[in-house]
């Protein structure tokens, strides 16, 4: 078998919606097609990938760079040594020929598109859902039949009371989300704690919401926040300070015994490693969010788990940025804690399969071949369009 076609488009998932550091009114996402030989009912088995969301969308690197050089490889140095199926390890080798080690910047969020599309097709061509897949491949065949999710949101908007603040909240928890997440940062610490009381009267204790700072903080401001937020119990603190500023990370750790939680923005196993050496995480109670999508694929991503397994971290202590159906096979497949879920926002690159319904903080998977793209059918018909 071979690739016959690598395509990609430039999709908006632009909204008003803010957190501390940005605005989302010009989010674009790079969707990206890899279409095989391979007939399943007549038609070519074609994988599919997007950047999940917060950074744009990769075109010029994808068309300039990375899919040039799937084009340009010989089939047969991108397939299993069988030749029937593709092989995301090799494929990632010859997308990263002539790439200097570091500075990781967004190529990796072009590499990590390609490789969703990949695992797409090579689950396909097995005709098994991902999270079989990998959970054959390396956790002894058993996955996880359901994975918690939680539900971010809680943005900031033009207009935005404390009222629909409580309406947002109250709506996830009545679609079956037991932990919900809010922004903070983007007003004063008192204002914020009056936000978060206000969600505290819908969805009751503190363990049952996460803030988000998005990095917007200095060491200062993290502490000051760490220690308004400690009586309340929450869930966890997230990505406090500058997310490449272990100093910081460190510091709060030492002042806020309760959960903290940070990585989104980690593009690589030694930024992770990083993470882990100096960034004063606690293995006990704290959270990883590395994002394959962002941050290089599945490939990157089993090295990251094996970085973190080194250090003596369990994997179930990782729960990804993103809300996308990818990092949610490879949450039920390897055995994460968990998946973010963007009930709302970032339509439509958000939520899991149509009629799966989230049951007491836990969603399902579907019985589809790939990651399930197919069975979401708003994310779908944008993704076809590079089918045509
Ligand atoms: O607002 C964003 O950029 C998304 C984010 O941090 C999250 O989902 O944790
Ligand atoms: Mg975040």
């Amino acid at each position: 078998m071979r690739i016959v076609d690598v395509r990609e488009m430039t999709a908006s998932i632009a909204s008003p919606i803010a957190n501390a550091y940005i605005d989302f009114s010009k989010m674009t996402c790079s969707v990206v097609a890899v279409i095989t030989d391979v007939l399943r009912n007549g038609k070519p088995v074609i994988g599919y990938g997007f950047n999940s969301n917060g950074r744009y969308g990769a075109g010029g690197l994808l068309r300039e760079r990375f899919l040039p050089r799937i084009q340009e490889a010989a089939p047969e140095t991108l397939v299993t040594d069988a030749g029937d199926n593709l092989d995301p390890f090799k494929i990632w080798s010859t997308l990263m020929t002539n790439e200097k080690p570091g500075g990781h910047g967004e190529r990796s969020v072009a590499v990590g598109t390609i490789d969703m599309a990949v695992w797409d097709a090579v689950a396909k061509i097995e005709d098994r859902p991902l999270y079989r897949v990998l959970a054959d491949r390396y956790r002894g065949g058993v996955a996880d039949d359901k994975v918690w999710v939680y539900a971010a949101g809680g943005y900031y908007y033009p207009g935005k009371d404390l009222g629909a603040l409580q309406d947002e909240m109250k709506s996830y928890v009545d679609r079956g989300y037991h932990v919900v997440k809010m922004k903070i940062g983007a007003a004063p610490l008192d204002e914020d704690l009056r936000r978060i009381d206000a969600v505290l009267e819908v969805v009751g204790e503190g363990a049952r919401l996460c803030v988000d700072a998005n990095g917007r903080f200095d060491a200062a401001t993290a502490l000051a926040y760490g220690k308004a937020l400690k009586p309340y119990g929450l869930f966890w603190y997230e990505e406090a300070g500058d997310p490449l500023d272990y100093a910081i990370q460190a510091e709060l750790a030492e002042h806020y015994d309760g959960s903290l939680a940070t990585g989104e923005n980690l593009f690589s196993h030694q930024d992770a490693q990083n993470l882990i050496r100096y960034g004063g995480m606690r293995p006990d109670r704290d959270f990883l969010q590395f994002d394959c999508a962002l941050s290089y694929g599945l490939v990157e991503y089993l090295r990251t788990l094996e970085v973190l397994a080194e250090h003596g971290w369990s994997s179930r202590r990782v729960v990804p940025h993103g809300g996308h159906q990818m990092s949610l096979n490879i949450a039920a497949g390897l055995h994460l804690g968990g998946n973010e879920s963007y009930p709302d926002v970032f339509r439509p690159f958000c939520g899991f399969a149509d009629g799966i319904r989230v049951e007491n903080g836990y969603v399902g998977l579907p019985d589809a071949p790939g990651i399930g793209f197919e069975t979401k059918a708003e994310l779908f018909a944008v993704m076809r369009q590079l089918a045509d």
